[in-house]
């Protein structure tokens, strides 16, 4: 295997339990780091800007919520958990001013360290923790006594210490129960990007919108069809988690293995593998970078054009009157645990 993964005898708890940690951020990421920093006996303090929508969710949770500077002064290791797009005027005016000698500056994502736009000071520790799972997920796994697998990185070390207090704060927050692989910025950047953009988010929500589409269209029920592309997708899912794709077609019908071996390649044809190609390529050369921090340097118009056809998009309506038949399903996003 080509490459290291560390578990929770790898690390030691005590390296984190002995930081003053500042959380900047309280969102999807930040809660779930924050509350589980807090289990795992880490002093922990959130970082949030006077205004902010999180600071009643951190303050019912009994957490100490600073503004961002204010925490930056107080820490000693800084996990920056804001977004991407908002982190170099953070970093900036917040968190630069109060970084001292020997602080170490966590990224939960490595899109600011990879493009160049936050550029941290030689004698701190600039390391990287990235669960590979949705924030709230992270902390129901924690509560559950499990966790989602983390990506570590290190791209400054003048402690000398870096790994190891990315190992402590990865098992902190529950990652190293499952799995904490060390990778780079870069790595993590544009694979992250990538599988975001081609997979997991883009191309799995184009194909399932396009799925409905076409049974809608063609005269079935709307409700039939969200069955057949949206609901049963994570049953599918679900068997590709536990055992792979071969575990999945183990479990399947022979009549829908045929049609998954002879018809899927019909699907995702060489022209959506070049497609493919050139979104990497834009993730590569920076591309995919300017044009989202321009985007947002603008006030999102595109961003929120889009979100809202989404929004409206006819699956979602069926989706809402479905789940609300199937009380188990539909948990609130903003569920923390
Ligand atoms: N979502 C996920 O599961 C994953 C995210 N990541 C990475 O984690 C990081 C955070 O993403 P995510 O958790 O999705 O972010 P969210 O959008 O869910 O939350 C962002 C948080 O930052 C706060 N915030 C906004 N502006 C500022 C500011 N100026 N100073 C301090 N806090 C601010 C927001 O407060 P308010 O409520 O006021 O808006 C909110 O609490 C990103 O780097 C992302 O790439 C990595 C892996 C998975
Ligand atoms: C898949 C989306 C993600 O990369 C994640 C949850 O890991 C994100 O940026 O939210
Ligand atoms: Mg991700
Ligand atoms: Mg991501």
């Amino acid at each position: 295997m080509s490459v290291e993964i560390f578990y929770d005898d790898d690390a030691d708890l005590s390296i984190i339990q002995g930081r003053k940690v500042a959380v900047i951020g309280y969102g999807s990421q930040g809660h779930a780091h924050a509350l589980s920093l807090r289990d795992s006996g880490v002093d922990v303090r959130i970082g949030l800007p006077e205004g902010s929508k999180s600071r009643a969710k951190a303050e019912d949770e009994g957490l100490r919520v600073l503004s961002p500077a204010e925490a930056s002064k107080e820490a000693d290791l800084i996990m920056v958990l804001a977004p991407d797009t908002k982190q170099r005027a953070i970093y900036t005016e917040d968190i630069e001013p109060n970084l001292n000698a020997g602080d170490a500056l966590f990224f939960g994502h490595g899109f600011n360290i990879r493009y160049d736009l936050i550029k941290p000071p030689a004698n701190v520790d600039v390391a990287m923790v990235a669960p590979k799972g949705p924030g709230h997920l992270v902390r129901r796994q924690f509560v559950d006594g499990k966790g989602v697998p983390c990506l570590i990185a290190i791209e400054q070390d003048p402690s000398g210490n870096a790994q190891a207090i990315a190992l402590a704060y990865a098992a902190a927050i529950g990652g190293a129960r499952a799995g904490v692989i060390k990778t780079t910025f870069k790595e993590e950047t544009e694979t992250d990007l990538f599988g975001e953009q081609s997979v997991l988010c883009g191309g799995a929500s184009a194909l399932v919108q396009t799925g409905f589409e076409v049974l809608t269209e063609a005269g079935y029920a709307p409700e039939i069809a969200y069955f057949e592309v949206l609901h049963e997708l994570k049953l599918i899912v679900d068997l590709m988690y536990e055992g792979g794709i071969a575990r999945m077609r183990y479990s399947i019908s022979d009549t829908a293995e045929y049609g998954d071996l002879t018809r899927g390649p019909r699907v995702i044809t060489p022209e959506v593998k070049e497609n493919m190609k050139a979104i990497l390529a834009e993730i590569q050369d920076g591309t995919f970078a300017r044009e989202w921090v321009a985007e947002d340097e603008a006030d999102r118009p595109n961003f929120r054009k889009l979100q809202e056809a989404g929004e409206q998009h006819p699956i979602e309506e069926t989706g809402r009157k479905l789940r609300g038949l199937m009380s188990w399903v539909d948990r609130p996003i903003t569920e923390t645990a």
